[in-house]
């Protein structure tokens, strides 16, 4: 399976993005420097599967990504977000699909957490151990280690 992150400006010929809202769930340490982000496995059945990712998935007509997200915690995890904030966005083309993907970081939620997909969780911290990540995945933990002065590999190979 390959994937590449698109950029530059889309091509006559490429294939209309799917938008898709991903959570990035951070914790603060007690000095309210960002510390641990969490990380879930993608459930079985799914493209994919025990890969690596942010919890999220795609809108539903009509939804922001703040809606998408809100409900999509709701549903994968059991927990109910407060505010998200605008975080980043990418483009990355898989096999499967074309998928515009939009961060924002979750710093406050409430409700226990519990695996309704049977999928795993894990806060992780840099260099993440989980493995594999999702493609996807890799160029937010490159964005973590740029806002952390992070040097080294993010994860494994
Ligand atoms: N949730 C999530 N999806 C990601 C990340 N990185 C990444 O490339 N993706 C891709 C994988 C999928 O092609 C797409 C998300 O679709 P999904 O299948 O997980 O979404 P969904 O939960 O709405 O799925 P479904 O209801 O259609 O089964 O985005 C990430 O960090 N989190």
């Amino acid at each position: 399976m390959s994937a590449s992150i698109v950029t530059g400006p889309a091509q006559p010929g490429d294939r209309v993005p799917v938008e898709v809202a991903v959570g990035v769930l951070v914790q603060r340490d007690a000095s309210g420097q960002e510390a641990a982000f969490l990380l879930t496995s993608r459930p079985e059945g799914k493209v994919y599967a025990g890969y690596w990712e942010f919890p999220g998935g795609k809108l539903e007509a009509g939804e922001t990504v703040h809606q998408a997200l809100r409900r999509e915690l709701q549903e994968e995890l059991g927990i109910t977000i407060g505010q998200s904030h605008p975080w980043q966005q990418l483009v990355m083309d898989y096999p499967h699909a074309r998928v515009r993907l939009h961060f924002h970081k979750v710093f406050d939620w409430t409700g226990e957490f519990e695996m309704r997909e049977r999928q795993s969780m894990a806060w992780e911290t840099l260099p993440v151990v989980s493995h594999p990540v999702l493609p996807g995945t890799i160029p937010v933990l490159q964005w973590f280690a740029a806002e952390r002065s992070f040097v080294g590999p993010t994860h494994r190979d």
